[in-house]
């Protein structure tokens, strides 16, 4: 899949989805199926991304364009365009979006749309919309049936809401796989080797979504390895008394300097809450027992496990 960002180009014929697909949940997997399937010989598959990451700094992202690029790296989509959704954008008219975005630039010939999707202007598109205009512009509406999960329709804002409750275990059922952070390797204060404990801390993007505060089993993919982990997000109360929150992984059996590498993380199952410890070795000794609970959990998941 090649991935590109931007709104400056010409496509000649193509099958498209469009929307923001936040999270790539089993729902939005189900419109990417039907895309992939939809797709001939002399056409093009295009997953439209709406990037919202001009969008305010609160509006936080279940994923950002990189790390969807990191799950639909081994799909058989042809592009994902990340195309910045701007004010612009969102104030278009539905049919001058479907003109001017999907048929003139990404010469649609079949789009692929969900049965509640919606765009354009105070979102007045619907699929409806798509359909009432197919004649007149010549391509195909493909409309797959919206999935549900445990008797719930999958969205976006219901993972949100989990993934903030600390529910990391239900967001990951909708989601269908692993929740994901990629993150560049900075440096710490360098305590934790001072225990036998080095831990690799995180910087991930200023609008993405925090799990809550806690100890998380993880995978991590380093270097095109995948690696074990545990995983602390919140404030470190038994070491210091700084008040932002940081993201430091233990990977288990890995020696190696990753400083400025980037890792992308698999948030598999919450283990416990922050606890203040009296000392570092305290909390060497409790992420020994952590180790010790959740060892056999992750020799049976892999990086990317489709629920
Ligand atoms: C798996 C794991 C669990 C942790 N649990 C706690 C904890 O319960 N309480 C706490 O104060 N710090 C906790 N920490 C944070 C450590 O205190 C911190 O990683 C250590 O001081 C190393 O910091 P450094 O990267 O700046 O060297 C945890 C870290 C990891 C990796
Ligand atoms: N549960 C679902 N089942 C089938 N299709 C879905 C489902 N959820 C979203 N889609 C479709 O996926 C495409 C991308 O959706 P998009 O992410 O833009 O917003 P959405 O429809 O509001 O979804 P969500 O609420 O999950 O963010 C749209 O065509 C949408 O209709």
């Amino acid at each position: 899949m090649k991935h590109i960002f931007g709104t400056d180009m010409k496509v000649g014929k193509s099958c498209i989805a469009f929307g923001q697909f936040d999270g790539l949940h089993k729902g939005h997997m189900a419109v990417i199926d039907e895309l992939i399937k939809e797709k001939t010989s002399d056409s093009t598959s295009i997953l439209l991304s709406l990037d919202y990451v001009c969008d305010s700094i609160n509006e936080k992202v279940i994923y950002t364009e990189e790390e969807k690029e990191l799950i639909l790296r081994n799909s058989s989509i042809d592009l994902m365009l990340s195309y910045p959704f701007t004010a612009d954008v969102k104030r278009m008219e539905p049919e001058r979006f479907i003109k001017e975005i999907l048929i003139d630039k990404l010469g649609a010939k079949t789009i692929v749309a969900g049965e509640k999707c919606r765009f354009g202007r105070d979102c007045k598109g619907s699929i409806m919309t798509l359909k009432h205009f197919e004649s007149k512009y010549n391509y195909k509406v493909v409309c797959p049936k919206t999935v549900k999960y445990k008797g719930q329709a999958v969205t976006s804002k219901l993972i949100k809401d989990e993934i903030c409750e600390g529910n990391i275990n239900k967001a990951n059922e909708f989601l269908g796989h692993a929740f994901k952070m990629i993150g560049e390797v900075v440096h710490g204060k360098a305590i934790g080797r001072t225990v036998g404990m080095p831990t690799a801390n995180l910087k991930v993007a200023d609008n993405k979504l925090m799990p809550q505060n806690g100890v998380y089993a993880t995978l991590s993919e380093v270097d095109s390895k995948v690696v074990k982990g545990l995983t602390n997000i919140g404030l470190r109360p038994s070491v210091d008394n700084n008040d932002y929150i940081t993201i430091e992984t233990y990977l288990l059996d890995f020696s190696k300097d990753i400083y400025g590498k980037k890792i992308a993380l698999d948030i598999h199952t919450y283990i416990r809450g922050v606890i203040k410890f009296s000392s570092i070795d305290e909390v060497k000794k409790q992420v020994d027992k952590d180790i010790h609970s959740i060892r056999k959990y992750l020799d049976n998941v892999k990086l990317l496990d489709v629920i």
